[in-house]
């Protein structure tokens, strides 16, 4: 895929932004300025068509925004389109990334963050693709936010929506597994296992096309055991296991998508309450439109409300289920946290938003969803493919984590001596395809009683 575009990108590019026609050199920030790096296809291929087609979407529903939003709408949908074309040409002449202005909540934090860059590396291709990746969004939201109409559209929610509604006869056949699922090791691991190869359905991979599921996800799931490349569901359950003495035991979900990856994971903590693992779930979710499919607290609304008015009996039934564990707090949402759209690796937490590390700490796990969590868990940084996962963390370790990822990003931990070029000479390409998952597991030692 990146052969595809680095061939079609044009020289002058390159020549007139610094671009290294070379990859990402050794344990280094990755950054659009290395010609063979996702870094570079991201930034210069699909970053543009995703701002691209937002554009399309609202210009294709503007009567039905002008209905939603009124009149005075109408002016703001033109300025907002001016903006995005405006992002997209700063993205693609390197620009340097400027900071916020407008009435964002966490304009502090971001321009503290985008001060903080120096000089030569505060471009879009100069800085951490990372940096650059979540600037794009965040300011993208932003234009929404400071407008008087459409503060609160969701310019990713159809797509969000539609990550579901096509995935509904999947939906079905796991809700009818879990009503009879008996607990056993067995049916943990086939839960995690859903719950990862849910990761698939992300749509800012496909710049926000549709991700077709297969007809059984228990196909898809047993079909890919030999792509879980690294696998510590033995040892995630044992620990599980072991800290009964807990209580109430809490696991926390940082959620990734919305749609079909969003179920999962309410299938994983409906299983992890069922088997008293666990007695109570947290899911942390986005205070923005992110990453096209990220998941907002709005979009859990819309996932549970669809369900409870489904003509299905068993989405009824599960929808009704969910929503009376949210009234009776064995499930809860997180109040918004804007650290989750920020820029930073998740081991300057402790330092930039103490609080937030010290309530994850409360908990006895963590469960992080997905590509993007994984590239701020160990940073978007050339780490050797065999650099222990828990050194890659920098420290960051609330509490015991596990990280359920489907690889979409040239960055990885944790493989063994002469794995990743096994896969390599398979696919040159698996590192960015989604065809490939991590199930990686790191234990707290001395939990605080
Ligand atoms: O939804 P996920 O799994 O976080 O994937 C999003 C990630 O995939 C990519 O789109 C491709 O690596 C990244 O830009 C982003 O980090």
């Amino acid at each position: 895929m990146t052969d595809t575009i680095n061939k079609g990108s044009s020289t002058e590019f390159d020549a007139k932004y610094g671009i290294l026609d070379k990859n990402t050199p050794p344990r280094s920030l990755m950054c659009g300025r290395y010609k063979q790096s996702f870094a570079y296809y991201t930034l210069r291929s699909r970053l543009p068509i995703t701002l691209t087609s937002i554009i399309d979407s609202i210009t294709k529903d503007k009567d039905d925004l002008l209905s939603e939003y009124g009149e005075g709408s109408r002016e703001e949908i033109k300025n907002i389109i001016g903006s995005i074309s405006k992002l997209k040409y700063e993205l693609q002449t390197d620009k340097t990334i400027e900071t916020f202005f407008g009435n964002e909540p966490d304009k502090e934090i971001w321009n503290k963050f985008i001060k903080s860059l120096g000089p030569g590396e505060n471009s879009f291709f100069k800085t951490c693709w990372l940096y650059a990746e979540c600037y794009m969004y965040r300011r993208l939201s932003s234009f929404f936010e400071n407008s008087q109409t459409l503060m609160s559209f969701d310019y990713f929610a159809k797509q969000k929506q539609n990550a579901l509604i096509s995935s509904i006869k999947c939906v079905e056949d796991i809700l009818r597994v879990l009503q009879k699922i008996d607990i056993t090791f067995e049916s943990f691991q086939l839960m995690l296992k859903l719950n990862l190869w849910g990761n698939r359905c992300d749509l800012s991979i496909t710049s926000g096309k549709e991700v077709i599921l297969g007809d059984n996800p228990f196909d898809l799931v047993h079909g890919f055991d030999k792509r879980i490349i690294v696998d510590d569901t033995v040892a995630v359950n044992d620990y599980l296991k072991s800290i009964n003495k807990y209580k109430p035991r809490v696991v926390e979900f940082v959620c990734d998508n919305a749609g079909y990856e969003l179920f999962t994971d309410f299938v994983l903590a409906d299983y992890l309450i069922k088997s008293k693992l666990a007695e109570k779930v947290r899911f942390n979710l986005k205070a923005i439109p992110w990453f096209v499919s990220d998941a907002t607290i709005k979009d859990v609304d819309w996932t549970l409300q669809y369900l409870r008015n489904h003509s299905s009996p068993v989405l009824r039934e599960y929808g009704e289920r969910w929503q009376r564990f949210l009234e009776g707090k064995i499930f809860e949402v997180e109040p918004l946290e804007y650290f989750w759209t920020s820029p930073y690796e998740y081991y300057k937490m402790r330092e930039i938003n103490p609080d937030l590390y010290k309530r994850l700490s409360e908990a006895q796990l963590v469960v992080f969803k997905g590509d993007l969590n994984y590239r701020k868990l160990i940073g978007d940084f050339s780490w050797n493919f065999t650099e222990p996962f828990k050194t890659c963390l920098r420290g960051f370790l609330p509490t015991s984590i596990i990280s359920l990822r489907t690889v979409k990003a040239d960055l990885i931990s944790g493989l063994l001596e002469g794995q990743a070029e096994i896969l390599f000479e398979t696919d040159k390409n698996w590192m960015t395809t989604g065809e490939y998952g991590t199930i990686q597991f790191v234990k707290k030692s001395t939990l605080s009683a």
